[in-house]
């Protein structure tokens, strides 16, 4: 949150307040809205203390931003409020709904994700189990709202839930469904995630075939919507391997790491992660060393966030016109590369969580003036249901002091004389387009959602294609080598004019028309060995709001990425141990250390993916990730062997001798899931002959879809099993043991869930005797779940060294 206001978008849970735990970033799993309360309840505080001069005490060193005027008063700024009222952004009558709403704490929401078959259980286990328990509930007098559908949101698979820590402690009924959120959170199935956030990745519209770039992905709750719709043929996700790829990118380099944490929820052979200034995104190439254009493209850029005062309410103390007037530059740069980006069929979602014209529709002209091949796709027969304003046609421009400029010519003579200006200066593109002008942008087309309208966050969506009488032709065969770029195209996004002249551009924001081009050869490396030095990615401020300094983050030490070939000896004995087919796309296969070797772990990518790290150089691109990891090696006391990670069984699954699988019923699961290291002498027959003649190593075990009195298993799914000599493990995440124990037996009989509960019942034992309300549930909140998992897992040492992963996710036989 604090400096760049490149990273300050407030999308909080999905963005920016994904906070850092010891352990690393916090999941966002809380459900509670107690942490905005306790924010905004300290504002109301401050709000009627005495200032520090009044109680004798020294003030805070203020803030730059707020240092002159007093506009700022808690959850309110009187500054923000005559901007948007200047603004006319919604009716008068509609102000004061507006005003309040957007004071007040956004709803929990969240939607179903990962696999088809797995969400539509999840889904269902929510209305046929939750709902029913939560309905008619009254807790202290109060009637509980139980979770309500997001009704535009496709299939149903979306909520909205508004609970309080308060009352989650008193009802056993919202503790319970509270859990089980936590749990599917922290497995991947749901992701909580603002409602308007989900927005801009539904208007893509990217199919499993699609070449996908995401410029500003990170913590990446919308590329995790992307890799969902890749995967949008599967039943289960990862059991197919899309023909298309996505590029997620992040300029933050510790940001770009989040995103590939957060995506391992999510694993994907057809994911590449690159940690780039996407204002200057260098063109990746193709083996004819053609530029890659891409099919999908979304922006979704850093903005001032002003459209999540709802969650994160620190943005009322920080907000100022000229937040919005710096941010301009940077999101034009982003728009004007996506544009040079995209295939000529293609489709770019633009978006902001920010209501400010400057960054959105002053944005949106400047492109589209300066590139007439583009327009705004008129989507307003889309998603009916969503309650949205049509995009400005027309908006004031003011600056820091709210002085309202009535053209970029008044401004330039008024300011001419003067050395330095307050604030972020004016260029020419943020001011409206003239009437005419206007209508033929239809910049009607863009979408607006305001906090009133349906209980949500505001936002801002527009997308844009190329038009279809300026898409030429089909090229002729392709030229084995690349014409280098003209000069000017180089500096210009097209042949189309210059935005404005450079003369009247002020020095402080970078050039809209002459977005800095990388240059157009990233290629070199054909294998992952790194063949050239690192190379810097900008030398701009990505917050696009001050005069740059040097980049902090130049250098970049990531493994090279060194694909293995069928005739490797580990790959063949994976083969063998494994029971895989020949089919098993062994060349496809890669290591990532610094020797090449297979030492521990080997991924997996799909061709198109592969095609990419090999044609270019994984350095220049700062590829931070790719693929998926499949297997893992395993030092048991009397061999050595690769198992099946989790993450890799849907990938692996089609390549495995069918015969090879097991079955087994819901008594062998219930065991496995109560002891991390069961004996065999524990199962019954014939599952105990059964694990005895097991091989030692890695195996799949099926549990076929059951339904008894004490369990149900909606769908079959296939687990990686590990046999030592007297015990078999369940090779999974606690954290999918526990959802899976959720979803199956209806409570966590993890050894985890065994403790948490015991836990619980001791304390409210003693509170019964000091003659106390019962103490509440052990509650799983923002990365305290993982925290106690790893706590009650380090005190459980593995027999022969065998360790429970960190991947997620249960496959389901298709
Ligand atoms: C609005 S947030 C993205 C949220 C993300 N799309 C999601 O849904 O989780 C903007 C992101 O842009 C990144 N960023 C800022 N400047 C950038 C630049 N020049 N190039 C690429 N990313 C940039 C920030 O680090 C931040 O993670």
């Amino acid at each position: 949150m604090k400096g760049k206001y490149g990273e300050r978008c407030g999308q909080s849970n999905d963005c920016c307040s994904w906070r850092k735990s010891a352990r690393g970033y916090r999941s966002g799993a809380s459900y509670l809205l107690n942490s905005t309360r306790r924010r905004m309840a300290r504002g109301k505080k401050r709000k009627h203390r005495p200032a520090p001069a009044a109680r004798g005490e020294a003030g805070p060193k203020k803030d730059a931003r707020d240092r002159d005027d007093g506009w700022v008063d808690s959850l309110t700024n009187a500054r923000f409020d005559a901007y948007y009222k200047l603004q006319g952004i919604v009716p008068d009558d509609e102000w004061e709904t507006f005003s309040k709403t957007a004071a007040t704490p956004l709803p929990v929401t969240f939607r179903l994700a990962g696999s088809r078959i797995i969400g539509q259980e999840i889904n269902n286990i929510i209305r046929e189990v939750h709902i029913p328990a939560l309905s008619g509930m009254v807790v202290d007098g109060v009637q509980v709202e139980p979770p309500k559908v997001i009704p535009w949101y496709p299939g149903g698979l979306a909520w909205q839930f508004n609970i309080e820590k308060r009352v989650l402690r008193k009802s056993p009924e919202i503790k319970k469904f509270h859990r089980f959120l936590v749990y599917e959170t922290e497995n991947g199935n749901i992701s909580r995630q603002e409602a308007v956030s989900m927005l801009p990745p539904l208007f893509l519209d990217v199919e499993p075939h699609h070449k996908v770039l995401d410029m500003c992905a990170a913590p990446g709750s919308k590329t995790a919507q992307l890799v969902e719709a890749l995967h949008a043929d599967d039943l289960t996700l990862g059991s197919s391997t899309p023909s298309g790829f996505i590029v997620a990118n992040d300029s933050n380099h510790k940001r770009a790491q989040l995103l590939v944490h957060q995506l391992a929820r999510l694993p994907t052979p057809a994911l590449m992660v690159t940690n780039l200034d996407a204002s200057i995104m260098p063109n990746l190439l193709d083996p004819q060393r053609r530029p890659i254009h891409y099919d999908r493209i979304l922006c979704d850029v850093p903005c001032s966030g002003d459209g999540t005062t709802r969650k994160n309410p620190g943005i009322w103390k920080q907000w100022a016109p000229a937040n919005g007037i710096g941010l301009h530059g940077l999101q034009v740069r982003i728009l004007v590369r996506a544009m040079k980006l995209l295939d000529h069929h293609g489709r770019i979602v633009y978006s902001t969580c920010s209501m400010n014209p400057m960054e959105n529709e002053a944005v949106i002209a400047t492109v589209l003036k300066s590139n007439s091949d583009f327009e705004l796709v008129d989507v307003s027969d889309r998603m009916p249901d969503l309650v949205r304003r049509p995009g400005m046609t027309t908006w004031k421009v003011a600056n820091q002091q709210l002085e309202v400029f009535d053209s970029f010519e008044q401004y330039s003579e008024l300011t001419k004389n003067k050395s330095r200006t307050k604030g972020a200066p004016l260029t020419a593109g943020h001011f409206p387009p003239e009437p005419k002008d206007a209508e033929a942008l239809h910049l009607e087309r863009c979408m607006r959602v305001y906090p009133h309208l349906q209980d949500t966050g505001g936002f801002f969506v527009a997308v844009l294609r190329k038009k279809a009488d300026r898409i030429p032709p089909p090229p002729k065969p392709a030229n084995a080598t690349v014409k280098e770029e003209p000069a000017s195209l180089k500096r210009a996004l097209s042949a189309e004019p210059a935005v404005e002249p450079e003369a009247k551009r002020p020095k402080l924001d970078a050039p809209v028309d002459v977005p800095a081009e990388p240059t157009t050869d990233v290629a070199g490396a054909t294998t992952a060995e790194p063949s050239a030095a690192p190379t810097p990615v900008s030398s701009e401020d990505n917050t696009g709001l001050l005069p740059s300094k040097p980049p902090k983050e130049i250098t970049f030490s990531e493994n090279p990425y060194t694909f293995l070939g069928a005739e490797n000896e580990v790959i063949q004995e994976c083969i063998k141990r494994l029971s895989l087919l020949p089919s098993f796309p062994s060349d496809r296969v890669f290591v990532r250390n610094p020797t090449g070797q297979a030492a521990r772990a080997l991924y997996m990518c799909n061709e198109q993916v592969k095609t990419l790290i090999l044609t270019n150089d994984y350095q220049k691109i700062r590829l931070v990730h790719a693929g998926v990891k499949i297997l893992e090696k395993q030092d048991a006391a009397s061999f050595v062997s690769f198992r099946i990670l989790e993450d890799g069984v849907a990938p692996i699954l089609p390549f495995v001798e069918p015969d090879t699988i097991f079955n087994a019923d819901l008594d062998v699961l219930k065991i496995l899931i109560m002891e991390y290291y069961p004996a065999i002498t524990k199962f019954e027959e014939p599952y105990k002959t059964l694990f005895e003649k097991l091989e030692l190593g890695n195996a799949l075990v099926r549990f076929e879809a059951t339904n008894t009195p004490d369990a149900t298993l909606t769908h079959s799914v296939i687990l990686p099993l590990w046999k030592s000599g007297v015990s078999v493990c369940l090779m999974i995440d606690k954290k999918s043991k526990s959802a899976l124990s959720f979803r199956v037996f209806g409570e966590d009989i993890t050894p985890l869930g065994q403790k948490l509960r015991e836990q619980a019942e001791a304390k409210a034992a003693a509170a019964a005797e000091d003659g106390e309300d019962a103490a509440p549930d052990v509650e799983l909140q923002d990365g305290d779940a993982e925290v106690d998992m790893e706590a009650a897992v380090g005190a459980d040492v593995p027999i022969e060294g065998v360790a429970p992963e960190t991947s997620v996710n249960v496959t389901v036989e298709t």
